[in-house]
């Protein structure tokens, strides 16, 4: 057939002036040769369903038999051609009998009109096809036999599906198959040819780079808003009104949420998954596609077949399955060939889950053969997703052309790796660090590390302690320490070459970010004991008494960081009374089975009850709201407990103080309020009188000790520590009653004070309010409360903006 046939038809049936690519051409041009067989392996968007339907159009009185494995991408397929009046049909379970008789008599008759007869391969299985296409081939009426999507024959691919395996039962002689996929690696395509009995094969391949999608990965836990930068993220994508997005979720629920969270935000998204009614998943397929709605938050069921040019963005919240879902979801953006961004927003919690069920797959296949292989698949291909994720040292892109069997693209700066290796690597250390602060020692995760997912699970965690002398446990230690020590052989390694590194660089590495009490000198004191091991038994330790105190307490006064201090008092009372691993871990399994028995009988475990939170350390502006917070909390169970009903004019003498008094002063108005003191004037006179009591009765003390003293002639060590502990009692009170408010009251208070101007936006940005407040606590640290508010009220009149320049 020669080139102007071929170039008129692109032009007449298809609208085209010109062919995609010039590979797109020569496929198409050997398709409609029919001398051979042709694999086409070409990136998603790139136009290879041209490649079989343009021949298809060509070849009067024949029929076209294109398999492919989704109703809802025939139907896609199927209604493009339609539109272009080109004649397509499918016969599937849902084809009316009217609309299937018809169809039968058109391909019976001799010759028939329709140009391509899309089926799904479960169907290619059952009677009435396998006759139908019996005497289509006995009177030569097929011109091709497609196969889309051909990665689903292989075990290797992501998406095996058993009866594309049965279509090279259906090879006849002179039919030339087509086979058509995106995602082929070395692998992959050898299935491929050998399940379809491609013979005299032509392939048509092109690089899998695509050179206008620019790749990254952030991680969620780095992320102060994760939803808030996910939306500016969107927003810096979408310039013009035709654009849009899709961000990939691994569950209905997280759909749910994420779409939520971005309407809220004033983004326009819409939620699609499995769970929706068919008309509700058309209807938000159709809004995106309009346009009426930018943004699609979908799991992995949306988008094959979708077909939209504009799509700016496609975001992965979480892990994607594996390298070629990976590369298919993503590659659904930028199909226009103009730029757009692909993001993974990574969480590791998210790939444990998975990993876990992996896990559990294999686990479960064990006897059976083919499903071994394909859940160790699955799960070597989720681990290279993972891996990528976590500690990648090469250009994004590269797991692509690795997958595809291809050398590594020029990349240059279609990445974030490629552009700032050294930023990459920064956040990616910083990953690391923060989640051995957070007790996830360990690389490469094995199924029993996610109990702790599960609460202890089946298995899980209860092992862990249930049997500390054991061998189980033990394993996992040193499973632990192996781990801990092969992150930071690997951290090390991102930085300089590999070298050994000790169990005490380690512990030097990690000790300012870990949460245990002497980190440093964790593996000096206790025996074998690790850092990593230390920080996972803390966790386990304030998961349970986190447990029990929102069970059992009846007014939850602590936070969860609260409880956490109070595991590291814990931790820490243990770590100090032991020398040795068995016995430091037998003590902490003794506790934690002693907290879960508490909460059993439903009581607040001791230390819970005996433990003062300290006040959270201002350095941070987290902790000076929590400080806020927890005076509120604690407030609020003030006035509940004294106030049994407030009248209107209560409440709003209340609101009053509030406003006008300071936090010393507000106690004392509501205990007035509430009728347990007079007035004030009771209350000063009433604290004078317990001022004088408290004199005589230190007096006392003294003059009868240094009675004794004189008696026995000299000082017994008993009396020695009393006196000492008296003196720094008397000192410490007569400090705080010096500065008047203590360093944390005034850092709350300035805190409070300035929160109003943070409201309005006066301040720059974020920083400069922290960095504010810092230096108006530190300026005022011996100043009296009104003093302090004045000063405050005096430095926000005379500064409407407050910029990182504006003098104290
Ligand atoms: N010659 C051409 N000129 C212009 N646009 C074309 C041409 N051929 C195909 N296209 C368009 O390119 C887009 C992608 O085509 P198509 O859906 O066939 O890609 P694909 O390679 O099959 O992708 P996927 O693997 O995701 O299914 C479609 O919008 C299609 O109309």
């Amino acid at each position: 057939m020669d080139e102007s046939t071929i170039k008129a038809a692109l032009k007449s049936a298809f609208k085209f002036d010109s062919f995609k690519s010039e590979l797109q051409q020569a496929a198409v041009t050997e398709i409609c040769q029919r001398q051979h067989d042709v694999l086409v392996s070409m990136p998603t968007g790139s136009g290879k369903s041209l490649c079989y339907q343009l021949p298809a159009v060509l070849r009067p009185n024949q029929t076209t038999i294109v398999f492919s494995p989704l109703l809802a991408l025939i139907k896609d397929q199927i209604d493009h051609l339609n539109a272009l009046k080109i004649r397509a049909k499918s016969l599937n379970s849902k084809t009316s009998k009217s609309d299937r008789d018809a169809l039968i008599a058109d391909l019976k008759s001799t010759q028939p009109l329709t140009r391509l007869l899309y089926i799904t391969p479960e169907q290619a299985a059952t009677k009435t096809f396998k006759s139908l296409y019996d005497n289509l081939v006995k009177f030569d009426k097929v011109a091709f036999v497609v196969v889309d999507e051909a990665h689903c024959v292989s075990q290797w691919g992501h998406d095996f599906r058993p009866d594309y395996l049965k279509l090279g039962e259906l090879r006849a002689k002179k039919i030339p198959f087509v086979a058509l996929t995106a995602t082929a690696g070395a692998e992959v395509t050898k299935d491929i040819i050998t399940s379809l009995k491609l013979a005299d094969l032509k392939l048509f391949k092109t690089s899998c780079f695509r050179a206008n999608l620019y790749y990254d990965v952030l991680f969620q836990n780095l992320i102060e808003n994760e939803f808030l930068h996910l939306k500016k993220f969107i927003v810096g994508c979408l310039e013009d009104s035709q654009d849009c997005g899709i961000v990939y979720c691994r569950t209905r629920e997280q759909t749910e949420a994420v779409t939520f969270k971005l309407n809220s935000l004033g983004l326009k998204a819409r939620a699609y998954h499995a769970g929706l009614k068919n008309t509700e998943r058309l209807q938000c397929q159709e809004e995106w596609q309009r346009g009426d709605s930018q943004v699609i938050c979908a799991t992995i069921s949306f988008g094959m077949g979708v077909d939209k040019a504009t799509v700016r963005f496609v975001v992965h919240w979480g892990v994607p399955k594996d390298p070629a879902s990976f590369y298919q979801e993503s590659g659904r953006a930028g199909r226009d060939g103009k730029p757009a961004k692909c993001r993974i927003y990574y969480n590791r919690g998210d790939s444990r889950a998975i990993l876990f069920h992996l896990n559990h797959d294999l686990g479960k296949a064990k006897d059976k053969q083919s499903r071994k292989i394909k859940a160790e698949n699955a799960l070597k291909s989720f681990k290279k997703m993972v891996e990528f994720c976590e500690n990648s040292d090469y250009c994004r892109h590269k797991l692509f052309s690795d997958h595809f069997g291809e050398p590594p693209p020029k990349c240059i700066n279609k990445c974030d790796y490629c552009t700032d290796k050294k930023a990459v690597k920064k956040m990616v250390e910083e990953f690391h660090v923060r989640n051995i602060e957070y007790n996830t020692v360990g690389l490469s995760v094995q199924s029993e590390d996610y109990s702790d997912l599960y609460g202890g699970g089946r298995k899980g965690m209860e092992d862990f302690y249930a049997n500390e002398t054991g061998s189980d446990s033990g394993e996992r230690e040193i499973k632990a320490r192996n781990e801990s020590n092969q992150l930071i052989q690997k951290q090390f390694a991102l930085r300089r070459s590999a070298q050994d590194v000790s169990q005490k660089t380690v512990e030097k590495l990690f000790a300012k970010h870990s949460r245990v009490r002497a980190p440093a000198s964790t593996s000096s004191k206790v025996k074998g004991l690790t850092l990593a091991t230390r920080e996972q038994y803390l966790s386990k330790m304030v998961e349970v008494l986190h447990d029990n105190y929102t069970k059992c307490a009846e007014e939850q006064i602590f936070d969860r960081k609260d409880v956490e201090d109070c595991a590291i008092d814990v931790e820490y009372g243990v770590f100090s009374a032991n020398t040795n691993m068995t016995m430091y871990r037998s003590s902490i399994a003794r506790i934690i089975s002693a907290i879960k028995r508490s909460t059993d009988d439903n009581v607040v475990y001791e230390a819970l009850v005996s433990f003062a939170p300290k006040p959270a350390k201002y350095a941070t502006l987290t902790d000076l709201f929590r400080n806020i917070e927890k005076e509120q909390r604690q407030q609020a169970k003030t006035e509940v407990k004294g106030a049994a009903f407030q009248t209107a004019a209560q409440v709003y003498q209340v609101q009053q103080t509030f406003k006008s008094e300071g936090m010393g002063e507000k106690k004392r108005d509501l205990a007035n309020l509430f009728g347990d003191e007079s007035d004030d004037e009771t209350a000063k006179s009433k604290e004078e009188n317990n001022e004088k009591k408290e004199r005589k009765r230190k007096h006392e003390d003294r003059h009868r000790r240094h009675e004794k003293k004189q008696k026995t002639g000299g000082e017994s060590s008993i009396d020695k520590e009393y006196e000492k502990f008296v003196e720094s009692v008397e000192s410490s009170t007569n400090k705080i009653k010096k500065n008047k408010l203590k360093k944390t009251e005034i850092g709350n208070l300035v805190v409070k004070l300035l929160t109003p101007a943070y409201v309005e936006k006066r301040f720059e940005s974020r920083d400069t309010f922290k960095s504010t407040a810092r230096n108006i606590s530190h300026a005022l640290i011996d100043k009296d409360e009104s003093e302090i508010k004045e000063y405050v009220e005096d430095f926000l009149k005379k500064n409407d903006e407050i910029t990182s320049q504006t003098a104290l």
